[in-house]
Order: C-alpha cells, then structure tokens, then sequence
C-alpha cells in the first residue's frame, strides 16, 4: 500500500482523510493562493491545487501518492478567506439570500510515476436572508476565519444554509467520493 501524503494543513482535509487511510503523512505547503480574475472559477482551484501539491512534492522526502486541495466560493467572484472581520461581514452579506457556488481543485501526484491527475468538483449553495445583527453573531463565534466564503458548513454555519445540491465535503473542502473516484481511475487505489 502506498503511502498518502496530503499536502494541506486544513484541519477538516486531515480529518477527512484519516477517516479512510490510518496513517497519513502531513506536509503544510504554503503556497501563495494567486487569483487571476481572467480564469474560471474552477481553474483557479485547479492551479492552486496543483501548486499546492508541487510544493508537497518538493518538500516530502519519501515515496507516495500526494494530495491537495483548494477551495473558493464563487458567487459573481472568487470569494477565499477573509482578512478580516469586516471582510467576513461584507461576503456574509453578499452571500445573503442568493445561491452561491463552491469549487474544490484537487491534485493528486504519484511521487514514483510521476503521474499528475488535476480535477474539481462544485456544489450549489443557497443562502438563507441573513440580518446584520444575525451576521455579527455568527462572525462572534469566530469560526469564520479560516474559511472561503467566511462560513463553515460544518459547523454553526449550517444555519446559514437554506439547501445545497452536490457534494457536500466537497463545501468542506475535499470532496471525497470524486477523490475516490480519481484515486480508483488513474492509481488503482480506493478509499474502501
Ligand atoms: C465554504 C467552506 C469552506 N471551508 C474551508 C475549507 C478550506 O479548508 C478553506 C479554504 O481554504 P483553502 O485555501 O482551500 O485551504 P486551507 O488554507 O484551509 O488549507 P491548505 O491550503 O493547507 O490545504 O475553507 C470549510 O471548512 N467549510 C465551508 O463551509
């Protein structure tokens, strides 16, 4: 079996992966998350993606198949992780009542073959009508910060969420039954 190698310091990508493979190796790959407005939504994510799965590459010191992710909401722009808390309340407020979308670039290198495999998913997400004072609460419990869009799905974020269609890790940022999908398809490895 050979060894998974994630290229990503996202709590929620860790988690998720250590569900199906008992011993992962971690690499944080900090790469600068460069946003041409010319590209599509899901190119963005696959060349971060990519990046970010270059970089474990560079770093790691032994054999495996490395995995990377990137994640954006995308509703008109990209929307990534705010800066700050009045960044936070700007994106909350325009995702407000309106349908978004979320895109994951994912990135997959075998480190012997030297075999890239670059793919994306997207989910549909709608927004129920938020109050600013229902925002400013939200954005008090802090879980905000290290998320695209300034909302955790995952966590008190649900409420902010009206219905999705798609996959929904994909909205947590690795969407698992396309990255089994890839996994089985090019490296003959599944999650099972
Ligand atoms: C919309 C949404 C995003 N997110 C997260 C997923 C991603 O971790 C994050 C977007 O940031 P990313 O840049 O995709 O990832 P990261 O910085 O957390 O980790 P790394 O670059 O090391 O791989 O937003 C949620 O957890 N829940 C949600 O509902």
């Amino acid at each position: 079996m050979k060894k998974i190698i994630l290229a990503s310091k996202s709590p929620r990508r860790i988690e998720m992966l250590s569900k199906y493979f008992k011993d992962i190796k971690v690499y944080s790959s900090e790469v600068q998350e460069i946003v041409n407005p010319n590209d599509k939504p899901q190119t963005t994510v696959m060349k971060i993606a990519f990046e970010k799965a270059s970089a474990g590459l560079k770093l790691c010191d032994e054999h495996g198949i490395i995995i990377a992710a990137d994640t954006i909401v995308y509703m008109d722009e990209v929307m990534g992780k705010p800066n700050n808390i009045e960044e936070g309340f700007q994106m909350l407020k325009d995702l407000s009542g309106k349908k978004h979308s979320v895109f994951t670039g994912i990135c997959i290198i075998d480190t012997i073959s030297n075999k890239k495999v670059v793919d994306f998913e997207k989910t549909e997400v709608v927004f129920n009508e938020l109050s600013d004072n229902e925002i400013l609460k939200y954005l008090d419990l802090g879980e905000y910060i290290d998320k695209a869009g300034s909302y955790g799905i995952q966590g008190y974020g649900e409420l902010l969420v009206k219905k999705i269609d798609g996959c929904y890790n994909n909205v947590k940022g690795l969407p698992l039954s396309k990255l089994n999908y890839l996994l089985k398809k090019h490296f003959s490895l599944e999650l099972l």
